[in-house]
C-alpha cells in the first residue's frame, strides 16, 4: 500500500501546484468530469484539486485496498465493523442488504407503523406534543429531518431533549400540555446516562401513568422492558445499524409523526436511489466516492485539519452538526483496521454554519487566513418561503460567489489598480486557489433529503474504506464516560490535582 500512497501523494502535491482557476481552460471537459447529477442533487467538485492523475492514483489505491470488496461487504451485510464483530446494515433499512437484514428492517418498520397507527388512532389519548429524548445519533438525524421538512401545519409539536443539563428538559416541559404529551425515548443501547436520566425526570414530571405514554426505540428491547416500558410500546431496531446511521429506523418516529408517513417513504426512497448509484456507478462517476477522494486528498495528503460546511438554506441549519457527528465519530481514528497507527491524517474537524450569516463571521478566515480549509456550500434551487425572488436571488448569488471568489482571489496588482496604497493593497490581496465543493438541490423535499443524507453516509464510508479504518465503532468516547461515571460515584482514584481542584470549586466534592 505504501507505493500506492506515495503515488497518490505525488499526484495530489503536483495538482496542488496548478492554480485552480486555470484548470477550466487547460483541462477540456473538466466540469463534466467533476460534476454529478444524482437523485435530485447536483454535486460540483470542479473547484478542487481533483484532476485526472489524482483520480487515477486514487483508483490504483482503491484497487490495492480492495475498496470494491469492502463496499460489497457493506452492501451485502457482511462484517465491516470488526471490533464489534458486526455488519453495518443501514442500507438494509432502504432495501439493500443481506436478506435477513432487509427482513428485520421490514419487520421493524411494520412494528413502527403499528405504533404510528395506534398514536394516530388515539390509543395514547389526544396527543399534541411529543418529547423526543435521545442524544448523538439518537437525535441529530430526526432533528435535522424535522427542521428541514418542517411544514406550517405540523401534525405534532415535537420537542427534542438531548443534554443532561436539566434546563433542556425543563424548557421542553414548560412548552407542553403534560396531559397531551407522548414521550419517545430513543437509545440504541438503552443505557446512555443522559437519555436515561432525562427519561426518568420526564416520566416523573408527566405523572403516575406516564410509562403508558412512553415509547422506547432501541436495539436493546429487553433493557427497555426491564425499565418498565410496555412491550407493545417498544420499537426495536437491529444492533447492526450504527447510531449515527439510524435515522431511517424507528429512531425517526417523532419526525415521521410530525411529517406524515408519506414523507418517511419518500425519505427512504431518496436514500435508496443514492444507494443504487453508490453500488453501481464506476468509481470516477460515483459522487460519494469522488467526494471521499477529494476529502482524503485534503485531509490525509495535504494536511487540512478542518473541513467547513455552509448551508445556504435555513432549513439545513442543523446539517453541519449532523455531519460533524457522522464524519468525525466515524473517521476520527488513530489506528487502521489491523490496529496499526495511521501514518496520515484521518477525519478533519467538521464545522460550519448557515449562509449568509457565516459570511459575516468566519469568511474572513476562509478567504485570507493561513489554514487550508476545503469549504462546501449547499443551496436549494426552489426557495422555502414566499417572500419573493429578491431573497432567494441574493442568497444563491452569495453562495455561488463565495466559491468563485475563493478560487479566483485578488492579486496585489488588482488591489493597487483599484487605488490602494502598497500597505492597503497587501491587506486587500486574496491568495485565491482555495478549494470548494457546491451541492445544489433541486428542491428540499423528503426524497431529495434522503438522497443527500445517504450521499454523506457513503462518502464517509468511502473515506474510511480508502484509509482502511473501521468507520463503524467509536471507542474514543468511552474513556471520558468511564471517568465521568467514576467521579459521579465519588471514586476519584488517581485523578490529577487540577481536576480535583476543579471538582472542589464546582461544589462536586
Ligand atoms: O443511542 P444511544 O445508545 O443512547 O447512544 C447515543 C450516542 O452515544 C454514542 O454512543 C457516543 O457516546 C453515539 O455513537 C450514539 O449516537
Amino acid at each position: 500500500m505504501q507505493a500506492e500512497w506515495r503515488e497518490l501523494e505525488s499526484a495530489v502535491k503536483a495538482a496542488a501546484d496548478v492554480p485552480l482557476k486555470t484548470r477550466f481552460e487547460t483541462e477540456p471537459g473538466r466540469l463534466g468530469r467533476l460534476a454529478f447529477d444524482v437523485a435530485g442533487l447536483h454535486i460540483d467538485l470542479s473547484k478542487t484539486h481533483l484532476d485526472i492523475p489524482v483520480v487515477d492514483a486514487f483508483e490504483t489505491l482503491a484497487q490495492a485496498v480492495d475498496f470494491r470488496g469492502e463496499r460489497a461487504r457493506l452492501l451485502h451485510g457482511q462484517v465491516v465493523n470488526a471490533t464489534e464483530g458486526r455488519a453495518a446494515s443501514h442500507t438494509a433499512e432502504r432495501g439493500m442488504g443481506a436478506p435477513e437484514h432487509v427482513r428485520a428492517a421490514d419487520e421493524a418498520r411494520a412494528a413502527m407503523r403499528d405504533v404510528y397507527d395506534r398514536i394516530e388512532g388515539g390509543a395514547f389519548g389526544d396527543v399534541r406534543h411529543i418529547i423526543h429524548i435521545g442524544i448523538g445519533g439518537s437525535f441529530l438525524g430526526p432533528a435535522l429531518v424535522i427542521d428541514a421538512l418542517r411544514k406550517a401545519d405540523m401534525r405534532y409539536d415535537v420537542h427534542i431533549v438531548s443534554n443532561i443539563d436539566g434546563q433542556a428538559l425543563e424548557r421542553a416541559l414548560k412548552q407542553v400540555d403534560r396531559t397531551r404529551t407522548l414521550l419517545v425515548t430513543v437509545s440504541k443501547s438503552f443505557s446512555t446516562l443522559e437519555t436515561m436520566l432525562n427519561t426518568e425526570s420526564a416520566l416523573a414530571a408527566l405523572g403516575t401513568d406516564s410509562k403508558q405514554r412512553l415509547i422506547a426505540v432501541t436495539a436493546a428491547p429487553d433493557r427497555a422492558a426491564a425499565f418498565g416500558v410496555p412491550r407493545e410500546n417498544i420499537l426495536p431496531f437491529a444492533d447492526t445499524v450504527g447510531g449515527r446511521y439510524s435515522l431511517w429506523t424507528g429512531v425517526g418516529l417523532a419526525a415521521v409523526l410530525a411529517l406524515g408517513w408519506d414523507s418517511y417513504d419518500a425519505l427512504l426512497s431518496g436514500a435508496a436511489a443514492m444507494d443504487r448509484h453508490f453500488a453501481d456507478a464506476p468509481l470516477r462517476e460515483n459522487a460519494p466516492v469522488m467526494a471521499a477522494m477529494m476529502d482524503l486528498a485534503y485531509a490525509s495528503v495535504l494536511g487540512a485539519e478542518t473541513r467547513a460546511i455552509f448551508a445556504y438554506d435555513e432549513r439545513l441549519a442543523l446539517l453541519p452538526s449532523f455531519l460533524q457527528q457522522l464524519e468525525t465519530e466515524s473517521n476520527g481514528k488513530l489506528v487502521d483496521r489491523d490496529g496499526k497507527r495511521l501514518e496520515r491524517g484521518s477525519a478533519p474537524v467538521v464545522w460550519g454554519g448557515v449562509g449568509t450569516d457565516a459570511q459575516h463571521a468566519v469568511f474572513q478566515l476562509l478567504h485570507q487566513g493561513t489554514h487550508l480549509i476545503p469549504a462546501e456550500f449547499l443551496a436549494v434551487r426552489e426557495p422555502g418561503h414566499r417572500l419573493g425572488g429578491a431573497h432567494h436571488r441574493h442568497l444563491l448569488s452569495n453562495c455561488i460567489a463565495q466559491g468563485a471568489a475563493l478560487m479566483r482571489g485578488r492579486s496585489f496588482e488588482e488591489a493597487k489598480a483599484a487605488g490602494a496604497d502598497d500597505a492597503t493593497a497587501h491587506a486587500k490581496t486574496f491568495p485565491g486557489d482555495r478549494p470548494s465543493a457546491t451541492i445544489l438541490l433541486r428542491r428540499l423535499d423528503a426524497r431529495t433529503l434522503g438522497a443527500l443524507l445517504a450521499f454523506y453516509e457513503h462518502r464517509t464510508f468511502s473515506f474510511g474504506a480508502l484509509l482502511e479504518i473501521n468507520s463503524f465503532d467509536q471507542m474514543g468516547v468511552e474513556l471520558g464516560k468511564d471517568v465521568a461515571r467514576a467521579i459521579a460515584e465519588g471514586d476519584l482514584g488517581d485523578l490529577d490535582p487540577s481536576s480535583r481542584d476543579l471538582l472542589d470549586r464546582a461544589g462536586i466534592l
